[in-house]
Parts: C-alpha cells; sequence; structure tokens
C-alpha cells in the first residue's frame, strides 16, 4: 500500500510524531514557520490534503470523513500508531474529525484557526462551481485577504505573494471538492467525545472564521483551552509564527513524549 498523501518529514526519527493538516488552498508549507523549533523535540509530519499540493486528487465528492480517513491509512502505511495532531482551518476539521472517530491515535490536539461548522453550506458550493468554472485565480484576492491583516500584507508583500502562489497551484478539482466537503461539515454533535488535551487559537482579526467559531469549540470541547491572539487574521501560525510555535510547543510537550 502506498500514502496518496504527499508528506514532509522533518526531526528525530525516534521522537513522538507531531502531524500537521494545513488550510483549504495550501500544502504542508505554510507550516514553514514552526518546522524548525517543533523539529527539535518531535518528528514533524506535514501532510498535504487530498486534492492539494503533491496529494492524490481522487474523483469526488469529498467529505472531511473522506480526508480524515485518508490520514488513518497515512498513519497506518507508516507505521505510525499515535500522533500529536496540530491542524489549522481545514486541518483543524480533520483534526477534531480523528480525535472523535480515531481517539486512540491521537493524544494531544490543538485547533488554529478552525470551525466545527463553517457554515452556511451555499456560499461553499458556489465557491466550489467558481473554481470549477474560472480556476483559482477567480477567487484568489478574496482568499489572500481573508489570510492576512493588511498591516501584515502591506508589509510582507512577497511573502504574502508566494502564499497565493500556493493557492493558486491548487488543483481546482480537489479545491471545489474540499469546499462541498466543508459546506457538509457538521461536527458539533460529536465534539464532547473529544477526550484529549485540546488547545483552542483564534486570530482575533481573523474574518474567514471569526473568533465566536473557537469559543463555540472551546464550550464543546471538555477541558479546551482558548487562545485568541491579537494582530493575525486567518493564517495565524505566518502571522505570528513566534507565539504560534510556542503555543504548540508547550502544548505538546507537556505530553512528556
Ligand atoms: O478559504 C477560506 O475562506 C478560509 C478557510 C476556510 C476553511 C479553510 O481551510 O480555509
Amino acid at each position: 500500500m502506498t500514502s496518496r498523501l504527499h508528506l514532509r518529514v522533518d526531526g528525530p526519527p525516534t521522537a513522538p510524531v507531531l502531524l500537521l493538516g494545513g488550510s483549504l488552498g495550501t500544502t504542508g508549507a505554510m507550516w514553514e514557520p514552526q518546522v524548525a523549533a517543533l523539529a527539535e523535540g518531535f518528528r514533524v509530519i506535514r501532510y498535504d490534503h487530498l486534492g492539494h499540493g503533491r496529494s492524490a486528487t481522487p474523483a469526488g465528492p469529498y467529505t472531511v470523513d473522506l480526508l480524515g480517513r485518508e490520514v488513518l491509512r497515512t498513519l497506518d502505511h507508516l507505521g505510525v500508531p499515535w500522533v500529536h495532531y496540530a491542524g489549522l482551518s481545514l486541518g483543524g476539521m480533520v483534526g477534531m474529525w480523528l480525535a472523535v472517530h480515531a481517539p486512540d491515535r491521537v493524544r494531544r490536539l490543538a485547533l488554529l484557526c478552525t470551525s466545527a461548522r463553517l457554515g452556511p453550506p451555499e456560499p461553499w458550493r458556489q465557491r466550489a462551481a467558481t473554481v470549477r468554472a474560472a480556476g483559482l485565480p477567480a477567487i484568489a484576492d478574496a482568499v489572500v485577504a481573508r489570510w492576512f491583516t493588511p498591516t501584515f500584507a502591506a508589509a510582507h508583500p512577497e511573502l504574502v505573494a508566494g502564499y497565493r502562489a500556493m493557492l493558486t497551484a491548487t488543483s481546482p478539482a480537489g479545491y471545489a471538492a474540499c469546499c462541498e466537503a466543508i459546506a457538509a461539515l457538521d461536527l458539533r454533535p460529536d465534539l464532547g467525545r473529544i477526550g484529549v488535551p485540546t488547545l483552542v487559537v483564534a486570530g482575533a482579526d481573523d474574518p474567514a472564521i471569526p473568533v465566536g467559531h473557537a469559543r463555540e469549540i472551546v464550550d464543546l470541547v471538555p477541558g479546551a483551552r482558548l487562545v485568541v491572539l491579537d494582530a493575525a487574521a486567518h493564517l495565524a501560525n505566518v502571522e505570528r509564527p513566534g507565539p504560534v510555535g510556542r503555543l504548540l510547543r508547550e502544548h505538546f510537550e507537556q505530553a512528556g513524549g
């Protein structure tokens, strides 16, 4: 069996595995600001979602259930029995799904800039239709405007251009299928079953997934802790690399290996 998910692997081979899942329209490269620090203590494995980056793009429809099962297949393929998991946005949705449906495979969870239900579904179906008809460039300006605060974007135009290029390089079919997976998602009834220590991080200035979504997750996941980062929009790990790196290290290092 081979993995259909493209992986980037850093850190000591015998260290505990920290699996990182990214946002819609990105690849594992979006975690670059944190990888060096995290790889000091963890075997950091970054994956591209199905339909993204260098992962396979099987025919749809996609659901978050399908994306999560593909992650489990990949862990089986690698012979990894359990992981710590951090996910941003779509990556966080997959993380919640894993912690609910494969509780023995996730030891600790970090959920960044994410939502248990990012409704209503119609705008997601409309975005999928636009991307299928006109490609990623048709939505790229609007999406990237939600990824970074205007202040950060003005100060870092080359970095922002790099992330925009990551988005427009995404398979239109894969991106659209993931939009439809988000449209259909509602994990709220399941979150009470999450039994692992959970850190929830939100960007105070995230127009894509406002802080209320993080508060809802914290209300529903037993014992979850909320941190709201100021001066951060949707890709908070890019805009606030140091604080996000420290939060993740502190959270996962508490596991004691
Ligand atoms: O693309 C957006 O608008 C923001 C987003 C929602 C889910 C995700 O992964 O990114």
